[in-house]
């Protein structure tokens, strides 16, 4: 898997050379990234090749986010539509023929003898499943493209956010920036990353880490209360409908101190588990419990590999162009984008 990263993180930052003490935009060029490690990871594709994916799910996460507090009587629904959910639905099945295009293509491939097996990327995984001679094992054709439109929907957007808040951050606190960039050429010098060291990369984990807590990418999530509950002092009644914000928690003094609000990635030097005092309802930009994100590993390795990927290459402050907006629909991202500037390393050492 981190062959295929390095290879979307190379190709994107060959474009940068372009961009040498320019300014660039980065909440959009991740999302090109992003987009293009989910393909090649998962589906052994690059990104043109799920672009109409990409391109229909950003047009059903906006109806989604448009329509999220709103309330609709279940039997109405049934019968009549709104223009929103009209169009949502179209939207998911563009997608899901989408998927099946990609799906086929692999089978085709095998049945043509161009490849010997489906491959041990994600979708390789799924057909193994789908085709598996024991029945009992083998998964239904609609959990192999629920399972592929899942990993398309939800996989991209939230890495696009962390790298983008990350970068941000080290543009402003350039100290940290330099810190980490010593941490990754002592660990690595000018070579790609390798699995087994990334998890030496202390400071580069502590900074994530603090930048999930300041912009966690999904900044809550809903719950329905099945039964009537205690919680603490409240009882809550069945049916209630609760948003349990991880934006809230992550900025609360009471946890964090006074500094709450400041970027510090010292606090989390000791660990999450340290910096929490063992209280798991303080941080949780994953989410908690039986539903946490199956992502998690995937999404701190991308972000480390991006990152350190970087900062081998370039220094980045933050451009004067740049307006800070953060918008929360649902997930947290940057209205007007985030502009920085690139600048070479002194030392012209780092990789071509
Ligand atoms: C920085 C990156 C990410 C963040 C902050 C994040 C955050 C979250 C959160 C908060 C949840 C819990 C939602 C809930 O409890 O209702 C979740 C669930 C989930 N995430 Fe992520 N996620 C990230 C990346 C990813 C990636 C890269 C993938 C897949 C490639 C992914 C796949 C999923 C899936 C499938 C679930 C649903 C799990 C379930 O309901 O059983 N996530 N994520």
């Amino acid at each position: 898997m981190i062959p295929e990263m390095v290879v979307s993180v190379e190709l994107m930052l060959q474009s940068w050379k372009n961009h040498l003490e320019k300014e660039i935009e980065v909440f959009e060029e991740f999302r090109l990234l992003s987009a293009d490690i989910i393909s090649r990871t998962a589906f052994g594709s690059n990104y043109l090749e799920g672009k109409n994916i990409f391109d229909m799910k950003v047009k059903y996460s906006n109806i989604t986010r448009m329509n999220i507090f709103k309330s609709r009587f279940p039997s109405i629904s049934k019968i009549w539509k709104t223009s929103d959910e009209i169009e949502a639905d179209k939207l998911l099945s563009i997608i899901h023929k989408s998927v099946m295009d990609i799906i086929k293509k692999r089978e085709e491939k095998v049945k043509l003898g161009e490849i010997d097996n489906y491959g041990a990327d994600f979708l390789g995984l799924l057909l193994q499943a789908y085709h598996d001679v024991d029945e009992n094992r083998r998964i239904l054709v609609e959990d192999l493209i629920d399972e592929c439109k899942t990993f398309y929907i939800v996989g991209q957007e939230p890495i696009n956010f962390l790298l983008s808040w990350t970068v941000l951050l080290l543009a402003i606190h350039t100290d940290w920036q330099e810190k980490a960039r010593e941490e990754v050429i002592e660990l690595f010098g000018h070579q790609n990353p390798h699995p087994d060291d990334l998890s030496k990369l202390n400071i580069v984990t502590m900074i994530i880490n603090e930048a999930l807590r300041l912009y966690p990418p999904a900044v809550g999530f809903p719950r329905k209360c099945d039964s009537e509950l205690r919680l603490g002092k409240f009882i809550l009644p069945a049916n209630i409908h609760l948003f349990i914000s991880n934006l809230v928690a992550h900025h609360d003094p009471g946890i964090w101190g006074d500094d709450a609000h400041l970027f510090n990635p010292e606090r989390f030097s000791g660990g999450v588990a340290k910096a929490t005092s063992n209280n798991v309802a303080a941080y949780f930009p994953f989410g908690f419990g039986p539903r946490t994100c199956v992502g998690f590993n995937f999404a701190t390795m991308g972000a480390k590999i991006v990152l350190m990927m970087i900062l081998q290459r370039y220094r980045f402050t933050l451009s004067p162009a740049y307006v800070h907006s953060p918008v929360v629909h649902f997930v947290l991202y940057p209205q007007h984008g985030i502009q920085v500037i690139l600048h070479s390393l002194k030392s012209e050492e780092g990789p071509s």
